[in-house]
């Protein structure tokens, strides 16, 4: 059984009324909510804007000119402050530090490691495929051992609502898939936000899947693959909905290279 989170999982609700970079708008009277308990998977064009969507969600500061009412809120408008974590595209791993370490800086930071949380942490490495790595440097890592580290780390920080950009992207298919269903089982029941550019993984891993596209970005319609997730390559529904999910990829891709006179 996946452990029960410490707090109920909330909606989370985005409204991003515009955000700028100089002369291009990237966001425009978005307004997105992200049902609780669910995972949803957002994939779309490079530089559509997924990164900063989930930076928005996280409250993070995306370095554009934000309109006024933008905010990101639990469905209920209260704040989302120390619930959530945000698993960013860089690893952040520090260092200085070692893997063990690394993991558990949130505990560190907040003044200190509860013993079960130790072992958990362990027992997670172990399941990534680090046992015996605990005590390595980052620097003695290679890309996919590193981001396994990072997503331990996120796993470890138990928290209600989990946003993640592309987790799985340094690691080879048979460990992609293996530490797909790894998150899904440690995050049945949380409120999840996946960006990802494997529309196979986004169909076994989400309850919901959109793809972002457009300038400024929208959200296209919500496919929602049946059965519970993870769901195997070979399910019915992944398969069923891949080919229109790569179409609406592609054609995603082909409004970003060819906008419309
Ligand atoms: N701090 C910034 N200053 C200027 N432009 C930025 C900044 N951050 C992001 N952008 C621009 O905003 C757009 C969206 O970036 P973002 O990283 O969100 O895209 P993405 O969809 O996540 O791309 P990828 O799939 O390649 O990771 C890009 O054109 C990017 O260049």
């Amino acid at each position: 059984m996946p452990p029960r989170p410490s707090l109920p999982p909330p909606a989370v609700h985005l409204v991003v009324d515009r955000l700028d970079y100089g002369a291009t708008r990237l966001f425009s009277d978005l307004d997105m909510t992200f049902p609780a308990g669910q995972w949803t998977c957002i994939l779309g064009p490079s530089g559509v804007g997924k990164s900063t969507l989930l930076r928005l969600a996280a409250g993070l500061d995306t370095g554009g000119v934000l309109g006024p009412g933008t905010r990101a809120n639990a469905g209920d408008g209260t704040p989302l402050t120390g619930r959530f974590v945000h698993m960013g595209q860089s690893d952040a791993l520090m260092p200085w530090l070692s893997v063990l370490d690394n993991v558990l800086i949130g505990y560190r930071l907040r003044g200190g490691v509860p013993a079960a949380i130790r072992a958990r942490a362990l027992a997670l490495l172990s399941e990534a495929g680090l046992a015996g790595r605990a005590g390595a440097r980052p620097a003695a890592l290679s890309g996919g051992m590193r981001q396994r580290v990072a997503l331990v780390r996120t796993l470890v920080e138990d928290r209600p609502v989990v946003l993640m950009d592309e987790p799985f992207s340094a690691l080879d298919p048979p460990t992609r898939l293996r530490l797909g269903d790894l998150a899904a089982r440690l995050l049945a029941g949380r409120t999840v936000v996946l960006v990802t550019h494997d529309p196979m993984e986004a169909l076994r891993l989400g309850h919901r899947v959109l793809v972002l596209g457009g300038r400024p970005a929208r959200p296209g319609a919500v496919i929602e693959p049946a059965g519970a997730p993870p769901r195997p390559p070979t399910a019915g529904d992944v398969t069923r909905h891949y080919a229109a999910l790569l179409t609406r990829l592609a054609e995603a891709v082909d409004s970003e290279e060819d906008p419309a006179p």
